[in-house]
């Protein structure tokens, strides 16, 4: 199975506004040895277009949720591994974009390399993308491993945000080492207090999140 190729950016070379709620901060800051590729900034996602509300390549998280998960980096790197952050918090603007563009049934820009065997009008009731989505509560990420020694990923069995069965964490569509690097994450997350999602191995939610009921807007920036 095939991981993504792709070059992960420097967040500690990013401008950043340092204007953020109360409550929130860059992972890059809390978690300086992960890597930072962030989707929705650049045009290799889903939708094949920067999307709305990210300003930068900049990972924002609730305080509360980035000191779990560096609890669980800690772990990880004694382990040989570290993080790969896609996306962490989401502005609502972002979520209602991916509605928007989920109704533009002509643009199939990204259909090979994203959901090759889906109507992307159906994406959500599929759950694989939500309307409402718990990252815009600040708390939910998604993430997957490098090896600490060559920075290279790990192999999931399926790249990530590919819309499809083979994404299910218990998928039988991928080998035993594939799950078993699966298990590596969602062990290591779920420790620190974290409830993975069956659908999507990458996506995961911190069970005490400070903000359960809040939908943030504020621009990643
Ligand atoms: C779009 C994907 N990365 C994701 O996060 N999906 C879940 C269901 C969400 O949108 O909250
Ligand atoms: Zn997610």
């Amino acid at each position: 199975a095939s991981v993504t190729p792709e070059t992960p950016f420097t967040p500690s070379t990013v401008v950043k506004k340092n204007n953020l709620p109360g409550g929130f901060v860059y992972l890059d800051e809390v978690i300086p040895s992960a890597q930072y590729e962030i989707r929705y900034y650049s045009e290799n996602n889903f939708t094949g277009t920067r999307v709305d509300g990210y300003k930068a390549p900049l990972a924002i998280f609730s305080k509360t949720a980035a000191a779990a998960l560096k609890k669980v980096s800690e772990d990880l790197e004694q382990k040989g591994y570290i993080l790969r952050v896609y996306d962490a918090y989401r502005p609502q603007q972002a979520v209602n974009h991916f509605v928007r563009w989920s109704q533009d049934a002509g643009d199939l820009k990204m259909k090979a390399q994203y959901y090759p065997k889906l109507d992307k009008r159906n994406l959500f009731k599929l759950g694989f993308i939500a309307k409402k989505s718990g990252h815009s509560r600040g708390s939910t990420i998604d993430l997957t491993l490098a090896q600490k020694s060559t920075g290279k990923l790990v192999d999931m069995g399926s790249p990530y945000d590919f819309f499809g069965e083979i994404s299910y964490y218990n998928t039988n569509l991928i080998s035993s080492t594939q799950h078993a690097n699966r298990k590596l994450l969602k062990d290591a997350m779920v420790k620190q207090g974290f409830k993975p999602y069956a659908k999507e191995w990458w996506h995961f939610t911190l069970i005490k999140e400070p903000y359960p009921k809040q939908y943030f807007n504020f621009k990643v920036e």
